[in-house]
């Protein structure tokens, strides 16, 4: 492979957005890949994937570049000097990499990773916490959560059929496969860019994680229903929810943000969903005049986002250690309040996507044990691992609430 200077210099001022302005790196790589319309499809990959796989690696390449935070400009080229070395890829005769010492980059890897929490690349609280949590099944998630996440689409059943969303695609010649257990779920074969396709543009599937895939099947939302989806955002499971309701019924999809629900109503227009309403919780009354209304309520709640390391590996580096105390209070207050929302003899789905027990079990136990839980009883939860399940880490529980005669 022959490195472009135009490629690795936007792939550097990515990082450097990034690392040293607190930048998002989904948000960045947004703005970048706008920079030249003449990139290509190969181009635009090299520096997304670039950045992310460098975002990723971050302490283990740094520490291989002896270089210490802030980066200055050099430090970026020394770590992506590590990167192209670790993937043989040769480096230019530029001024940026002179002096580059290849041969030792190796052995400093080596040694390097003899250290889990370098080797895994990961900041010591989380890798700390992790242990904590998780206990000897840290090892293998914290491994599997380092893996480049799959690109899987969910097909709309609104506006085509599984066979539909394949024929199309392969006419593009973008391989997919299904996966067995998950219906509307296809996996693409190699990474590509589906959403310039007819077939995107046209409502024919979102993309979507096969383990996400698995929330709305958990609610199981009938037909003629009403279903809150109470933390709804750009409404990933609301359209999956509205879809298997057939555009009947309703949906109401709520959140404090009202810019995530215009973005929704977007895809729901795109998707041909018409059974969607979107209020956004401006203040408490939201949810009060909605108490005992809803056969279903889903609380897809904010959590660390620790399950889905492999497609936001910026998050490692962004949070700090006070953020799991903080977001496990709001996640405990979003089931007190929100639950009220569930009628007599109504489900309750708790999901995040999350690995670690104080956000997830735990959280649904403690809520059980409160008042505002007492009318509800566990029936069953998942929790699906990145190790085991090669896709997101997520945390999914349903409870029903009892009905006036129980
Ligand atoms: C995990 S994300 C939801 C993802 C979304 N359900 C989907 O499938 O695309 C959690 C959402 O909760 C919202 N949120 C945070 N605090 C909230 C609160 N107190 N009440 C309701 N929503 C909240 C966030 O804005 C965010 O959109």
């Amino acid at each position: 492979m022959r490195l472009h200077r135009t490629l690795v210099f936007a792939t550097i001022d990515s990082l450097n957005l990034i690392f040293n302005d607190d930048k998002m790196a989904s948000k960045v790589l947004k703005d970048t890949l706008k920079r030249d319309k003449r990139w290509g499809s190969r181009d635009r990959a090299f520096i997304a994937e670039t950045t992310y796989d460098i975002v990723r690696w971050k302490r283990l390449y740094a520490e291989i570049a002896e270089v210490k935070e802030p980066y200055k400009r050099e430090d970026l080229f020394r770590m992506f000097a590590v990167w192209a070395t670790m993937k043989g890829i040769k480096l230019p005769d530029w001024p940026q990499f002179e002096g580059t010492p290849t041969r030792r980059i190796k052995g400093r890897f080596d040694e390097a990773s003899k250290t889990r929490k370098v080797r895994e690349s990961i900041p010591d609280w989380l890798d700390e916490l992790g242990e904590k949590e998780l206990g000897k099944k840290w090892d293998k998630e914290l491994a599997a959560l380092n893996q480049l996440a799959d690109v899987v689409l969910r097909v709309n059943p609104m506006k085509a059929k599984i066979e539909d969303v394949e024929n199309a695609l392969s006419d593009l010649d973008i391989r997919t496969e299904r996966i067995k257990g998950y219906p509307f779920a296809l996996k693409l074969v190699e990474r590509a860019n589906v959403f310039t396709s007819d077939a995107f543009k046209n409502g024919w599937f979102e993309v979507q994680d096969a383990s996400s895939q698995k929330v709305a099947a958990m609610l199981d939302p009938q037909p003629g229903q009403r279903i809150v989806d109470a933390c709804a955002g750009a409404g990933g499971k609301s359209l999956h929810i509205a879809s298997l309701m057939e555009n009947t019924g309703q949906v109401l999809s709520l959140d404090i943000y009202q810019n995530k629900l215009n973005e929704l109503k977007r895809r729901a227009r795109r998707n041909g969903i018409h059974n969607i309403e979107t209020r956004v919780i401006d203040s408490t009354k939201v949810i009060k005049k909605l108490i005992g209304k809803a056969d279903k309520v889903l609380l897809d709640s904010p959590c660390t986002g620790l399950g889905v390391l492999k497609r936001n590996p910026d998050t490692k580096w962004k949070m700090n250690p006070d953020f799991l105390a903080e977001i496990t209070k709001t996640q405990a207050e979003i089931l007190d309040s929100y639950s009220r929302m569930v009628k007599p003899g109504g489900d309750l789905v708790y999901a995040t996507c999350s690995i670690l027990p104080s956000e997830n079990e735990k959280q649904v136990k403690a809520f059980l044990k409160r008042e505002s839980g007492k009318d509800f009883e566990f029936v069953k939860e998942e929790k699906i691992l990145p190790s085991k399940s090669g896709f997101d880490g997520f945390y999914i529980a349903l409870l029903k609430k009892k009905t006036i005669e129980d």
